[in-house]
Parts: C-alpha cells; structure tokens; sequence
C-alpha cells in the first residue's frame, strides 16, 4: 500500500535536527546552555542524528551515554519544557503529522527520563518535602 512512502527517513531526522539545533543557538534560555557546552556544532548535529535514527529507525549507529552527557551543566527542569515546545514546533513543520507525533512522543518520554535522572523531576521532588504537621 502506501507504506513505503510513509517510511520516515534519516534524511528528514538530519533535517529536523540542523533546523532544530539552528534555533537553539539563539534561543534566549536554551542557547546559553548549549552554547557553552558545544564547540562543534556539525559534528554534534551528527551525532544527534545518529542518536535520532537509532530511536526512530532503530539503526543503533549512536554510542553514548546521554544521561551522563546532561550532568554538570546548568540544566533546570523548566528548560525541559522549553526544549520539548521547540521539538514540536520544528518536527511540525519538517515532517508529516504522523511523524511529527512519533517523535513528539519520543522525546517527550526520553525527556522524561533524563528529567527523572537528573533529580529535576517534579514529582521527585515533593516527596522530599518535609510532611506537615508531622
Ligand atoms: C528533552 C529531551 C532531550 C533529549 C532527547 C536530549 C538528547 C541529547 C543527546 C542524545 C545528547 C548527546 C549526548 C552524547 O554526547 O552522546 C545531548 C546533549 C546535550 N543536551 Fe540534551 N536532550 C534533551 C534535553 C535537553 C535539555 C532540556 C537541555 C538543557 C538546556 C539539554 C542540553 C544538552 C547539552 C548542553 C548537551 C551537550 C552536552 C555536551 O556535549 O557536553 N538537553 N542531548
């Protein structure tokens, strides 16, 4: 059927990265980060579509530790709202609907995750809270 023409590829997940990590730079909040961690840009675009293709197609050509790459940089948990608002807005306008909400998903959930790991997580977080009246 039409499957074959839905098939998403590494050429669009390239696409969506360079246009995605295009904005980033600038972006008013997420571009100091990044700027300060990353000194070059082509090779971490092609390293973050190597990390896409092996999420998304499971081509398994990323190796790396990306939870270890988050730490030590000053990441706070609204940042992760401001990346994933980015994420979409890109992948809307570089892929199809339905891809666009594949990896809205994708990142969401491994976003999640890093969240989670970083001790940033908002849930985590109020377990630490002193329990009142006790
Ligand atoms: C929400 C979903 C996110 C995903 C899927 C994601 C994914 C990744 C991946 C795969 C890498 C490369 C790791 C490696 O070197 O092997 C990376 C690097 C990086 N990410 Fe994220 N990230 C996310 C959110 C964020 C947020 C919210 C920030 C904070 C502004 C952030 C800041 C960084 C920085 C600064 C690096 C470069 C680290 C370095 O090279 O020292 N990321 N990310």
């Amino acid at each position: 059927m039409s499957r074959e023409t839905t098939q998403l590829t590494e050429q669009q997940l390239s696409d969506l990265v360079d246009r995605f990590y295009d904005r980033i730079q600038v972006h008013p909040t997420l571009g100091p980060v990044f700027n300060a961690a990353v000194d070059d840009w082509p090779a971490h675009k092609q390293l973050l579509t190597s990390f896409w293709s092996s999420v998304a197609l499971g081509t398994r050509s990323y190796r790396g530790n990306p939870m270890a790459q988050h730490r030590g940089h000053d990441i706070h948990a609204g940042h992760f709202d401001e990346w994933l608002a980015l994420w979409r807005e890109t992948a809307d306008e570089v892929l199809d609907a339905e891809h666009a909400a594949l990896v809205h998903e994708y990142a969401k959930r491994i976003g999640r995750s890093l969240k989670y790991g970083l001790g940033l997580q908002e849930g985590v977080r109020s377990l630490e809270l002193p329990i009142v009246g006790g």
